[in-house]
């Protein structure tokens, strides 16, 4: 095949350049997805290894190259059960990515027209709660389905209230620990467990709940709000962007604009996003 690039003994095509190209662009994704986390380390490790394996096989050591070849063999079973985690973020990712996510969404009827959420019980629950210093994570699903993050938790599928939020995360309920999901306008469950996020740029400043918010909004288009045990800030968390110690009216105004798609108010300009990934 004639190609862009002729070289005399290699037929190189346009095809095995988007070929080469594709694989570079998976490779920096893998790279970045593992970026900081131990899993990196685990990943180079193998790749050495089966870099040792083909210089070996290729200067013909049999005894070695037998070694190495069994433990390549059961290589890609090893490396699904190394990285389930990975593996799991970085479907996570693609699937977000994908417009079909958007047509489920759609389809479920999560639009702000079919399910219009009302902001204000959250935002009055949130503001009590950082009065008296209670931790609190509520999850705002959109078009990403939340119901796997539901599973791990305790099924509610209430109605929306202030008391009930108070009384989820009242330190003395059973139910405080963990997070709180709320999908199709309903409080679908509470204690449930969420992705933290292995972004080494998290502040270490920043503890689990934070993290875990950080983790749920860089998989999934949720928003995600926060109030803090230690300071009381409310913060809120969307695309993996931190947007911390927000004042009420910002609060309600970030909300109104992600969750309802209204236009943010003139006091939501003041936000100060602090980027967290
Ligand atoms: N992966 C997770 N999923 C859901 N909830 C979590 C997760 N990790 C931690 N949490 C919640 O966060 C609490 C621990 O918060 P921690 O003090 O470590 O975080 P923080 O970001 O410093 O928050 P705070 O400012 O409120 O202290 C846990 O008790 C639990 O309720």
């Amino acid at each position: 095949m004639s190609g862009p690039f002729p070289i005399n003994f290699l037929h190189f095509g346009w095809i095995d350049a988007a070929d080469v190209l594709l694989v570079t662009v998976l490779l920096y994704q893998l790279y970045k997805l593992l970026r900081g986390s131990v899993a990196l380390n685990v990943a180079l490790g193998l790749v050495s290894i089966y870099l040792i394996y083909l210089v070996v096989k290729a200067t013909g050591m049999e005894l070695l190259t037998k070694i190495l070849g069994q433990f390549m063999s059961v290589g890609v079973l090893a490396s699904i059960i190394l990285f389930q985690q990975e593996i799991r973020r970085f479907l996570l990712s693609v699937g977000k990515a994908t417009a079909l996510e958007r047509v489920r969404g759609w389809a479920r009827g999560r639009s702000a027209e079919a399910a219009p959420l009302a902001v204000g019980p959250f935002v009055e629950a949130a503001k009590s709660l950082a009065n008296k210093y209670t931790g609190a994570l509520i999850c705002f699903a959109q078009a990403s389905d939340l119901s796997t993050f539901a599973d791990s938790g305790d099924r509610l599928d209430a109605e929306i209230s202030k008391r009930l939020l108070l009384s989820i995360f009242n330190k003395t309920s059973p139910l405080h620990d963990g997070a709180v999901i709320v999908a199709n306008g309903r409080i679908l469950a509470a204690r449930c467990i969420i992705p933290v996020s292995e972004n080494p740029d998290v502040p270490a400043s920043l503890g689990l709940r934070h993290r875990a918010a950080i983790g749920l909004s860089e998989v999934t288009d949720a928003v995600v709000l926060v109030v803090s045990e230690e300071t009381g800030a409310i913060s809120l968390v969307y695309h993996g962007v931190l947007y911390r110690d927000l004042a009420t009216a910002e609060l309600r105004s970030r909300l109104n604009e992600w969750l309802l798609k209204t236009p943010a108010s003139t006091s939501s300009a003041a936000l100060k996003p602090e980027a967290a990934a």
